[in-house]
């Protein structure tokens, strides 16, 4: 593997009585599309909110790595630090203001990443309109850009918040269940189009998914936990093989021989 952006080293979590991860270990290198799944409960949840800075764990670091730095810990820092050292994320639940046109939340997004304040002398409407709409463009999303958000189609909200997530420039981008709800035609326009983004951006995704189709589909790599510890992480190919894998997660069946949960 190049270099990687983002190493978790050993994480641990207990809830009460549940451990919901048993020292956690795996990398992401830049322009990697990872998935991270596993059944119901696995902590895949837990280990996104500890990288982002929502949790922070019992043991063990998460590291972001710089070009030619051994890394800077960011285990427990805040969300919004986190975010501001390049780490975006995306939810299950698309978070766009619905009142405010596709390029309007672009705009706000690209204000909020650079911490810009709203001058009087200069009307709101012209800030970052530009990247705004390269953003859209890059997402698809150029021919909705006067649209209220709330008037978009499902997939096409994902876009836009997709969009929103670029603002803030991140290197690595974790996206909950990027295509959950979505149609089978829809969730491979959508996870294609964030494989076309870490290719030219150089950005590396790390993402939780229930679809089969779309983690053996596109996946570079797969790593995979059952209740709270990794089992499997590796090509799609061979945790599509790994029997651990059949056993653990799926009870037997072929992994990837079906579409959905
Ligand atoms: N706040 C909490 N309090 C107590 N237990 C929790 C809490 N959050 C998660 N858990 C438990 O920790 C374990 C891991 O949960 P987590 O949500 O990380 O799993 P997951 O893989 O994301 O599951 P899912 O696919 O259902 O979203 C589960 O047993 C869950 O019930």
């Amino acid at each position: 593997m190049t270099a990687p952006v983002l190493k978790v080293s050993a994480l641990t979590k207990r809830y009460g009585g549940v451990q919901a991860l048993d020292g956690v270990s795996f990398a992401i290198a830049p322009g990697e599309l990872l998935a991270l799944i596993g059944p119901n409960g696995a902590g895949k949840s837990t280990c996104f909110n500890i990288v982002n800075g929502q949790l922070r764990p019992d043991s063990g670091h998460v590291r972001l790595i710089g070009s030619g730095t051994a890394g800077r810990d960011i285990t427990g820092l805040a969300p919004r630090r986190i975010a501001r050292l390049g780490v975006g994320r995306t939810f299950q639940v698309a978070t766009v203001f619905g009142s405010m046109t596709a390029l309007e939340n672009v705009q706000m997004a690209l204000i909020a990443a650079r911490g810009q304040v709203f001058g009087l002398w200069r009307p709101a409407r012209d800030l970052a309109r530009q990247e705004a709409l390269d953003l859209l463009e890059q997402t698809g999303m150029a021919a909705q850009a006067g649209r209220p958000a709330a008037s978009l189609a499902y997939g096409d909200v994902k876009r836009l918040e997709l969009a929103m997530a670029l603002a803030g420039e991140p290197r690595l981008l974790l996206m909950d269940e990027p295509t959950a709800g979505m149609s089978a035609g829809e969730r491979h326009d959508m996870i294609a189009l964030v494989r076309q983004l870490t290719r030219v951006r150089g950005l590396a995704v790390l993402f939780t998914e229930h679809s089969m189709d779309v983690v053996f589909g596109h996946a570079d790599r797969v790593v995979v936990l059952a209740r709270g510890r990794l089992i499997a992480d590796g090509s799609v190919e061979a945790v599509r093989d790994d029997p651990a894998v059949r056993e653990v997660y799926l009870g037997g069946i072929p992994v990837g021989g079906r579409n959905e949960r």
